[in-house]
């Protein structure tokens, strides 16, 4: 057998090292062309002097809205100085100064004065800038529901989209994004900015499994240097990204799995990198899927990972025999307890060898029970529910 030569302490399988930072803007922005349109679509009508519409971008973690935003808007700031693109990380700034300080910087060029720090000098600011290019402003608020607990949401939408009527400039657009799925960012609006805030709702839902594994391989050609990363590895990094319906999972991933191969000095990475890699960027993801369940669901899930870590039979009847020795428990509700662990992404049920299903664990057996143990470290709780 031939082993390919180590990798020098001064070589590196990364070709480019900043594709793999989260903040890196891919070259090619893969399924979400619908998107795109949309977003395009209400860019249009400042291109013809009139305004930017507004929209709201709801998609879970992971799903592409702040890079589809910052694509378009890159292109919009490439070809047209019609409008002004703005974007602001509203996690980092949810004051009406921070915000504006932020957008003043983007349409000006340089940050606002320190001595024009009231609010009013600031908004004049970048309205006597918007007249003198005659542009249209669009904002994208992202994470925009950080602003509702600091109580700027509705003031913050309430003057931008109001600029209008104290200088003579166009309607603002905004784009309000969100990953939190359980929250209607344009029915927290309340009554008076209602009148001036008309969003499309433009949705992102997760990418299934081969759109994951094409921006990965994606990735793969650009960041590291060609057989680095077996296409089967690429595969199985867009399965647990899948699982996790995060693509950015996948990214770190191959990244950490890269940075193990050559810190070992090996040119290829290797089925044990991948799954080394793994625990330390799921074990987070693991751990917060765990504190959503039941205290009895997490006992479930903790004694389904000791029974696969003993290599028992997983088809879904003979866990529901072998548990009742241990969890006393009616076919009912284990059934129930066994939907919510493949809700909260911990199992899958899939077809069995026979007519029943199997469990099949989607993190390591030993992580699983770490997660789901009881506050006694035993899997084993006495009052089943
Ligand atoms: N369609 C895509 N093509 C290429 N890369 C993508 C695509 N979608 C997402 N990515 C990459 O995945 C990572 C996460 O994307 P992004 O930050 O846009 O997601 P998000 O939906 O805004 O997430 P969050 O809600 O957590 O802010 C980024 O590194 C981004 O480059």
């Amino acid at each position: 057998m031939t082993h390919s030569p180590l990798l020098r302490s001064d070589q590196t399988l990364f070709r480019d090292p900043d594709v793999f930072e989260f903040t890196y803007l891919p070259d090619h922005l893969h399924h979400r062309d619908a998107q795109v349109r949309e977003l395009a679509f209400l860019l249009r009508p400042a291109l013809r002097g009139g305004s930017v519409l507004s929209a709201v971008l709801r998609g879970p973690p992971g799903t592409g809205k702040t890079t589809t935003v910052r694509r378009i808007f890159r292109e919009v700031a490439e070809e047209t100085q019609q409008v002004i693109p703005v974007y602001v990380n509203c996690r980092h700034n949810h004051t009406p100064l921070a915000v504006y300080g932020s957008i003043f910087k983007q349409v000006c060029g340089y940050p606002a004065p320190l001595a024009g720090r009231y609010l009013d000098d600031v908004k004049e600011g970048i309205a006597s800038r918007l007249q003198d290019r005659n542009a249209a402003l669009v904002v994208c608020l992202d994470d925009a529901d950080e602003l509702i607990p600091a109580g700027t949401y509705n003031l913050l939408l309430y003057q931008l989209l109001r600029l209008y009527e104290k200088w003579d400039v166009r309607k603002a657009g905004v784009f309000a994004v969100t990953s939190n799925l359980g929250l209607n960012l344009g029915a927290e609006a309340d009554a008076s900015v209602r009148s001036v805030f008309h969003p499309t709702e433009i949705t992102f839902l997760p990418y299934s499994r081969t759109e994951i594994r094409e921006i990965l391989t994606d990735r793969v050609r650009q960041g590291l240097y060609p057989r680095v990363l077996p296409a089967p590895l690429i595969d199985r990094i867009a399965q647990i990204a899948a699982g996790e319906q995060d693509v950015r999972v996948g990214i770190d991933l191959i990244r950490q799995a890269t940075l193990r191969a050559e810190k070992d000095g090996r040119r290829r990475v290797t089925h044990a990198d991948v799954t080394a890699a793994a625990r330390a960027v799921t074990a987070p993801a693991l751990r917060a899927r765990a504190t959503r369940l039941s205290e009895a669901e997490r006992a479930l899930a903790c004694w389904i990972a000791e029974r696969s870590r003993d290599g028992a039979d997983m088809a879904s009847g003979a866990v529901f025999e072998a548990a009742q020795e241990y969890l006393p428990v009616g076919k009912t509700t284990y059934h129930e307890h066994l939907n919510a662990l493949t809700k909260a992404g911990i199992v899958d049920l899939v077809p069995g060898a026979g007519r029943g299903r199997e469990v099949r664990l989607r993190y390591n057996a030993g992580d699983v029970a770490a997660a789901c143990k009881a506050p006694d470290k035993t899997c084993k709780i006495p009052n089943w529910a």
